[in-house]
């Protein structure tokens, strides 16, 4: 689905990702490992089409992404950021809703978010408060319940079980995985947490700017 073809990525004074191959399957799950600042967030930000390629190229479903309309791209992924950016005056329901206006989702927005925020354990009273009002780990679920009430190919998630206990954390990584092997999705995860990685299909590390898998 995806294939991530010699990139190489630098910031102003440090080069990030050296020469980087990656092929990327629906129906499975990945997680991406390795030290803090080795270059996670940043390949996320490229196979997501967040941020701009310098060399190399990404082929989504065998086309480059530097010949696409990238929001045509983004429309097609559901990503978790490791800030959440979710909106914090909304509702958890309404932050659903809004994502899914945007993507031109056609069903009945509202019962979809509530459907979505009951699997990540939400409770009906959380879901009418505002995100502000809730807890870190609880607006990371939201997070990933936003990211998964569209019906996106691919979902990338930056560190989705970061602010979460053991317990949930599970949950977390069990409806991943589920999107991956039941409904085909490709799940793409940047991760420290070593239950997502014993879970995954496959799991990449950077290292020194390289990747292995
Ligand atoms: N906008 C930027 N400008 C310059 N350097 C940056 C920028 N964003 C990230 N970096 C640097 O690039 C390197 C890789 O950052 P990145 O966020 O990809 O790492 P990471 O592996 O996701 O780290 P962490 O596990 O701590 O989240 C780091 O050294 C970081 O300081």
């Amino acid at each position: 689905m995806l294939t991530a073809k010699n990139i190489t990525f630098k910031y102003l004074y440090s080069e990030v990702l050296t020469d980087i191959n990656a092929t990327f399957e629906s129906g499975n799950m990945y997680a991406i490992i390795g030290k803090s600042g080795s270059g996670k967030t940043t390949l996320l930000s490229l196979l997501s089409g967040l941020s701009s390629l310098q060399d190399g190229d990404i082929l989504f479903e065998g086309q480059s992404l530097k010949n696409m309309n990238l929001r045509q791209y983004r429309k097609k992924c559901g990503i978790v950021f490791q800030s959440f950016n979710l909106i914090n005056y909304l509702t958890p329901i309404q932050n659903i809703v809004l994502a899914l206006d945007i993507q031109g989702y056609r069903g009945n927005k509202k019962r979809k978010a509530k459907e979505m925020l009951e699997k990540v354990d939400i409770t009906h009273e959380q879901m009418t408060r505002k995100c502000a009002e809730l807890s870190g780990g609880q607006q990371q679920r939201i997070a990933i319940a936003r990211a998964i009430a569209s019906d996106d190919k691919i979902i990338f998630a930056d560190e989705p079980t970061g602010s979460l206990d053991t317990e949930t954390s599970q949950l977390i990584i069990d409806l991943l995985k589920d999107l991956a092997h039941q409904e085909q999705k490709c799940v793409i995860c940047v991760t420290h947490d070593l239950e997502l990685e014993k879970i995954a299909d496959v799991t990449y590390r950077i290292s020194n700017g390289k990747l292995y898998e």
